[in-house]
């Protein structure tokens, strides 16, 4: 009787917008050897990458921030295509770099089908003044991994978290939280949330090792921007069953295996 091999949870990468144009050859180079063993699930940002395509991007009214603190792209139907535009880019380079290295990369769009979306917030602090507005972001209420139909050693996915909702809207996520749930779907052990600092900072500190307990208790205490969000996605995916989430910045082939960067654990 031949028996059907149990697949390999994937590794999932989030490459942050911070640093993915400048991440360098040998970068790719670690990625693809250790996708070679392991499947690879990259999901990718586009903050920087904004900025370049335009000058708007990089107003203070670009960015909302909820009733909580949390910190969300003003997303409107000409945004969504902005970040359309800049992903395509990205992902003929991403694309292109896996490739030349053997490994076989697929693009995928998080909306085709991938993960869905509720409700958004509607009251939105905006220029210092908390007012009602329609913002396309959408939070996180699943992932149907079907559509990763090839989860195998050699190749990778590339997904651009974008989300469908309820009404068949095209609406934004935050990536980090859309790599945690990506991984929890998956089965993932591990996420690494690839960014442009080589660790978390407490009290100016590096942070090598730390619970999720602490984690959230900094989040809600002290995190700010960016690494507010991490926290709050490295939560999400322990909940979800993935055993450690690694924030860090290169070299990947030291992220991958915890010898760098924060390693955030349940306990
Ligand atoms: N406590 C902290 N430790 C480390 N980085 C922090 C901290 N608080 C805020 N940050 C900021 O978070 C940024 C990373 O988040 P972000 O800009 O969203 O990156 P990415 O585009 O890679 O997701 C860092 O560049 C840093 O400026
Ligand atoms: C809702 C929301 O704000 N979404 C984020 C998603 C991209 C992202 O998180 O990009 P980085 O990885 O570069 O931070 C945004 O549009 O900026």
């Amino acid at each position: 009787m031949t028996e059907t091999p149990t697949p390999l949870p994937p590794t999932v990468v989030k490459l942050g917008g911070s640093c993915l144009a400048d991440l360098a050859g040998g970068w790719w180079d670690d990625l693809a050897e250790h996708g070679r063993e392991r499947p690879l699930v990259l999901v990718h940002g586009w903050s920087k990458p904004l900025k370049q395509l335009s000058p708007r991007y990089s107003e203070p009214s670009a960015i909302l921030r909820d009733r909580y603190g949390n910190q969300s792209r003003w997303t409107t139907p000409e945004v969504i295509e902005d970040i359309k535009t800049v992903s395509a880019e990205l992902g003929r380079e991403v694309l292109g770099r896996l490739e030349q290295r053997g490994i076989a990369a697929e693009r995928l769009l998080g909306s085709d089908g991938l993960v869905s979306a509720g409700e958004g917030e509607r009251w939105w602090w905006k220029d210092k003044q908390l007012v009602e507005l329609e913002n396309l972001v959408g939070p996180i209420t699943g992932v149907d991994p079907a559509p990763l139909t090839k989860l195998e050693p050699g190749r990778a996915y590339l997904v651009t978290p974008l989300a469908r909702n309820a009404a068949g809207q095209e609406v934004n996520t935050d990536a980090d939280r859309a790599a945690a749930a990506i991984a929890g779907a998956t089965g993932a052990t591990d996420l690494i949330l690839v960014t442009d600092v080589a660790h978390l900072l407490i009290d100016g500190e590096p942070v090598r090792e730390i619970t999720a307990e602490a984690a959230a208790e900094f989040r809600d205490k002290g995190a700010t921007g960016g690494m507010r969000k991490k926290l709050r996605a490295a939560g999400e995916a322990l909940d979800r069953g993935v055993e450690r989430v690694v924030i860090g910045s290169a070299p990947v082939t030291d992220l991958l295996a915890a010898r760098t960067g924060t390693v955030i654990t349940r306990t």
